[in-house]
C-alpha cells in the first residue's frame, strides 16, 4: 500500500510527462489553485549559481554573445527557423533546465543570427499548467541574463476578448493583468536574490515605451497596421479556456486578450532590469456569448500562428534589428 504522505511539506506535484525535470521541492499546503509549489521561506526560487550553472554551460558551448532573447509562443517556434550560424541545444541537455511538454512548443534553446544581430532564443517555453511552478517557467529569463541579454522579446498565442480582434491580429502588449499574482502567487516568491534584482520591483513601465513606438513604426513599415493593435493581455493558469463568464469578467477588468503565459516571464526580466517587448498573436476569438456552438481549442491556436509565421517573422527580426541600435 501507498504510503500517505506524512505532512503537506511531503506532498509532491506530478512530473510533467516529458523528460525528467528536477524533482519539485517541498510544497506547502493551502496555496492558490494553480500554486503547485512554494518555496520555503528563505530559500531562493532559482538562485544565482544554480542559474549560472546553466548559462555556462551555454556560453561553453556557443560562439553567439547575444544582448537580445526571444521567447517563442505557441505554434511560434518558426520565429527562429531562419537564423543563419544556427546553433541549438535542446533543453533536455542544458543543466538545470526544465522541459517543454506541449504541441507547438519544440524545446530547444538555440543561438544564431537574426537579421545579422545575435539572439538567444527559447523555442518553447514553460507554462505552470504542465506542473511547474511559476518561477521555473521564467527561469530561463535569468539564464538568459547571465548570458548577457539585456532585452526580450516575448510572444504568445492569445485569445482576443476585444470584440476588435480578428484571428491573425497581433496585439502589442502595453500592459499585464497578472491573475495568479493576485493569488500570490509569482515566480518572485521565496528569499529574493538581490543578484538579479529588488525585492519589490516596479511592473508600471514593463512594457518598455519606446520600443512600443519602435514596433509601432515597424507595423507601418510593413503596411499591416489595420491587423495590429495595442491592448492589455491577461495571464490565467489554465490548461482550460475560459468560460463566457470568465470572459466577460476579464473584459470588464480591461483585458483585450488573453492567456497562459508572458507574465511571470515579464516580472522576472523587469526584476533583473531588462527591457521587455511584447506581443500577442490572436489565434481565436474569445466566446463571449452563452448561445453559441464553438469552443476554443490548441489545434486552431496552432493554425493560426502557421498561417501568420512570415508576418510575425518579420516583425520580430525588424524589431531585433532595431533593438540591437
Ligand atoms: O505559450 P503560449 O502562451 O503562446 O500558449 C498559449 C497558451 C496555452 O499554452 C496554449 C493554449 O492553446 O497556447
Ligand atoms: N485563452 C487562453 N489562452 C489562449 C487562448 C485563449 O482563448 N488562445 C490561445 N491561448
Amino acid at each position: 500500500m501507498a504510503a500517505e504522505p506524512a505532512s503537506d511539506l511531503e506532498f509532491r506535484a506530478a512530473e510533467p510527462e516529458k523528460g525528467s525535470p528536477r524533482p519539485l521541492r517541498a510544497l506547502a499546503s493551502g496555496g492558490g489553485s494553480m500554486c503547485l509549489e512554494h518555496t520555503l521561506p528563505g530559500e531562493a526560487a532559482f538562485d544565482y549559481n544554480t542559474i549560472s550553472i546553466s548559462a555556462n554551460y551555454l556560453l561553453e558551448r556557443t560562439k553567439h554573445r547575444p544582448a537580445i532573447g526571444i521567447v517563442c509562443g505557441s505554434g511560434l517556434g518558426s520565429l527562429v527557423d531562419h537564423l543563419k550560424e544556427r546553433e541549438a541545444f535542446p533543453y533536455e541537455k542544458i543543466p538545470n533546465f526544465p522541459v517543454s511538454t506541449v504541441a507547438g512548443h519544440d524545446g530547444q534553446v538555440v543561438f544564431g543570427l537574426l537579421n545579422g544581430v545575435p539572439v538567444m532564443c527559447m523555442k518553447g517555453r514553460f507554462h505552470s499548467y504542465e506542473g511547474y511552478p511559476l518561477w521555473k517557467t521564467a527561469m530561463p529569463i535569468r539564464v538568459m541574463k547571465l548570458v548577457g541579454v539585456n532585452s526580450v522579446i516575448v510572444t504568445n498565442a492569445a485569445g482576443g476578448i476585444n470584440d476588435k480582434y480578428h484571428v491573425g491580429d497581433v496585439m502589442l502588449i502595453k500592459d499585464h493583468i497578472n491573475i495568479p499574482g493576485f493569488a500570490g502567487n509569482s515566480p518572485l516568491v521565496g528569499k529574493n536574490d538581490e543578484n538579479f534584482g529588488p525585492r519589490f520591483p516596479g511592473m508600471s513601465n514593463a512594457y518598455d515605451k519606446q520600443l512600443r513606438q519602435e514596433a509601432k513604426s515597424v507595423v507601418k513599415e510593413m503596411g499591416i497596421e489595420e491587423s495590429v493593435h495595442e491592448g492589455v493581455y491577461v495571464m490565467l493558469g489554465g490548461p482550460s479556456y475560459e468560460t463566457v463568464a470568465e470572459l466577460r469578467l476579464l473584459r470588464l477588468l480591461g483585458a483585450d486578450a488573453v492567456g497562459m503565459s508572458t507574465v511571470a516571464e515579464v516580472v522576472v526580466a523587469r526584476h533583473c532590469g531588462m527591457r521587455v517587448f511584447a506581443f500577442s498573436l490572436v489565434t481565436n476569438k474569445c466566446i463571449m456569448e452563452w448561445d453559441s456552438d464553438e469552443e476554443a481549442n490548441h489545434e486552431e491556436v496552432i493554425a493560426a500562428a502557421n498561417a501568420r509565421k512570415h508576418h510575425l517573422q518579420e516583425l520580430v527580426g525588424r524589431m531585433a534589428a532595431r533593438m540591437a541600435q
